[in-house]
């Protein structure tokens, strides 16, 4: 397969209280930006600072919503990675321009939730209208910070040690993290939930421009497998979606920044320039040699960027005064597509297929206890059809034959036989009066047949519909056993194994408190009837979010933050051996003013081996 191989370019403008319009002016078309700069008065006489720039774009996204911008820059490569092409979205900016809030969105909100969770959902959404397509995913999401690697969803004890740390290498299959971890995910709240743990294990740090900046590079990944479930076709097909969000440039001043917040800007725009480098070099078509190795984050890069690959989309996002013209359209021209991989499969078969087959095998038994209560069900609900029918009729007939009793009776006082003391009435009436008494019998024995026959049938009913429950349950499961799980689960409900054949996994089990449950009972009736794809996200923000409740790990307190454990006075952080450093998230403060009565502990200088906060 080979896709078109242009590079895209926007850019996303932050909203402004005031606009610079004096220095910047969007084209009408919103393709274009021209930027112009007075020339500095103290230049001197022979002034050649260049004061304008304009700049060709693929779109300029102005006010626009989060929803906008997954549309215009993300919808149709995530449309294309479900065909078997790779993508790579980057989005590059000062700090604070948002880059952050483009690519993962505001946290709390589903309106506002960015780039990488819309992916996310159209990913299992569109794989869930795929009749004959089964999609497996994988996500990983690695962290480049003071060009050192971290697997962001790590255990917390591994991550950030120096004997954890990971490194690029260059395989035959092309270039892979050793040591990263990748998860493989079977629905959308699992990799939101992956998404936001990874999110509170990134290396912010307060800055002048940003309250919360990203003090590295952050690449998530998601790796697809689209294979047929046709018997005869054992095709698969391997993509991934790369989505980047990069540590925000700065200019650093001779006396502004100090100590880490220094070296931290020194390795970010160092490697925001070899970035920029390398991308010249790779739309230059003389080049021979591509500078992928003079940064961790280029060379990580390679299959995302250089040749034999993708479509990277670039969104350059400012905050209305500084704008780099790096990755301009011209200057990405030229990068190709990797041939898709295509491997053998073992034989799968359609969702439908395979139910019959479950029926006719594992699930036997409850099938046929199913057709059972199924068919008495029918039959009761026959009998009480025509019982009600009967009913009807009999009604009917003892309206007539009372209309019939009266207009007897009328005739009889009529022809006076009234008066005289007594009563007589002829055989006619009498015949009437005595079908009147039948039929209303026969009515309330029909009436009280009806009544025991529906609350059979709401008996059966329950039946029917417990057994379909546990039918499609017990499918699910044995579908997901057969089909779905990866190895080593598949490994752990084998006889022995550590779960019983049956049981549901216990990691989809949701296990949440009362109150966190009412709490979001309440966000789901609030948010549902407008937009049912939220429950994933908010259910994935709860399971985060209850991860790291203040309170829950007796003796630590938590803090909102990036690192939400950390340290009391009465106790030391736990270490692990063979490595100097306490683990990181027994935080080495970035917020000490929220700290409120813990003891902040200062990182030991590394030089040699950088280590996170
Ligand atoms: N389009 C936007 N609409 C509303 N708020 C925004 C927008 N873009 C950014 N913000 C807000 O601006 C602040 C800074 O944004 P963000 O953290 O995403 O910047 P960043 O580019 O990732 O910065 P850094 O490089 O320092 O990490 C955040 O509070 C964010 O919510």
């Amino acid at each position: 397969l080979r896709a078109p191989s242009r590079v895209m370019a926007f850019v996303r403008v932050k909203p402004t209280a005031h606009f610079a319009q004096d220095m910047i002016r969007l084209g009408a078309d919103n393709k274009s930006i021209d930027i112009y700069i007075q020339k500095n008065p103290r230049g001197g006489v022979v002034n050649n600072s260049q004061t304008d720039w304009s700049f060709k774009l693929d779109g300029v996204l102005h006010n626009t919503s989060q929803e906008m911008v997954y549309d215009t820059v993300a919808k149709d490569l995530v449309c294309k990675a479900l065909q078997g092409y790779n993508g790579t979205i980057m989005c590059y900016g000062q700090t604070g321009a948002g880059k952050t809030y483009t690519m993962t969105g505001a946290a709390s909100e589903y309106r506002n939730r960015g780039i990488i969770p819309r992916a996310i959902q159209q990913v299992f959404k569109s794989a869930a209208t795929f009749l004959n397509i089964l999609v497996t995913v994988r996500i990983s999401y690695l962290e480049i910070y003071n060009e050192a690697l971290f697997d962001l969803l790590a255990p917390a004890l591994g991550r950030g040690c120096k004997d954890s740390q990971l490194c690029v290498m260059d395989g035959p299959q092309g270039v892979y993290v050793k040591g990263l971890s990748i998860h493989p995910v079977s629905h959308e709240e699992e990799a939101l939930h992956l998404l936001f743990e990874g999110e509170t294990n990134r290396v912010i740090g307060e800055h002048s421009l940003n309250k919360n900046s990203s003090r590295s590079h952050c690449i998530f990944t998601m790796y697809l497998e689209c294979r047929s479930r046709d018997y005869t076709n054992h095709k698969c097909l391997k993509s991934k979606i790369t989505l980047i969000d990069l540590a925000g440039s700065e200019r650093l001043s001779k006396t502004g920044s100090e100590g880490q917040v220094r070296v931290e800007a020194a390795y970010i725009n160092k490697s925001l320039s070899f970035l920029e480098q390398l991308i010249i070099a790779l739309a230059d078509p003389k080049r021979e040699h591509m500078p992928f190795r003079q940064s961790k984050l280029t060379h990580v890069l390679k299959d995302s960027l250089g040749k034999g690959c993708h479509c990277p989309q670039l969104l350059q996002s400012w905050t209305g005064q500084v704008l780099s013209s790096a990755f301009t359209r011209e200057s990405c021209n030229g990068l190709e597509r990797a041939p898709v991989s295509v491997s053998a499969f073992r034989p799968l078969l359609s969702k439908q297929q395979a139910f019959e087959v479950f029926k006719k095998e594992a699930g036997q038994e409850i099938h046929r206890i199913f057709r059972d209560n199924k068919r008495i069900l029918i039959a009761k609900k026959k009998a009480s059809h025509s019982v009600a029918q009967r009913l009807n009729s009999l009604k009917e007939e003892v309206e007539t034959t009372k209309e019939a009793l009266e207009a007897q009776k009328k005739k009889r006082r009529q022809e006076g036989e009234e008066g005289k003391g007594q009563v007589i009435i002829d055989e006619n009436e009498f015949s009437l009066i005595v079908k009147l008494k039948e039929l209303k019998e026969e009515h309330r024995a029909g009436f009280s047949e009806l009544k025991d026959l529906k609350a059979e049938i709401q008996y059966c009913q329950h039946l029917v519909d417990k057994c379909r429950k546990r039918l499609i349950s017990e499918f699910e499961i044995w579908y997901n056993e057969n089909y779905r799980l990866p190895k080593d689960v598949k490994k752990a409900l084998e006889p022995g194994g550590n779960i019983r054949p049956g049981m549901i996994p216990i990691n989809r089990v949701m296990s949440l408190d009362e109150d966190e449950q009412d709490k979001f009972e309440q966000v789901q009736e609030k948010v549902l009837p407008d937009c049912p794809g939220s429950v994933s996200f908010y259910r994935a923000r709860m399971r985060t979010d209850q991860k790291v409740t203040p309170g829950r790990v007796p003796g630590w307190i938590g803090m909102e933050g990036t690192f939400r454990i950390i340290q009391t006075r009465a106790e030391t952080p736990p270490t692990i051996p063979g490595c100097s450093r306490p683990c990181p998230t027994w935080a080495e403060q970035i917020h000490p003013e929220r700290a409120g009565n813990v003891h902040l502990e200062k990182a030991p200088e590394t030089p040699q081996s950088p280590s996170r906060p």
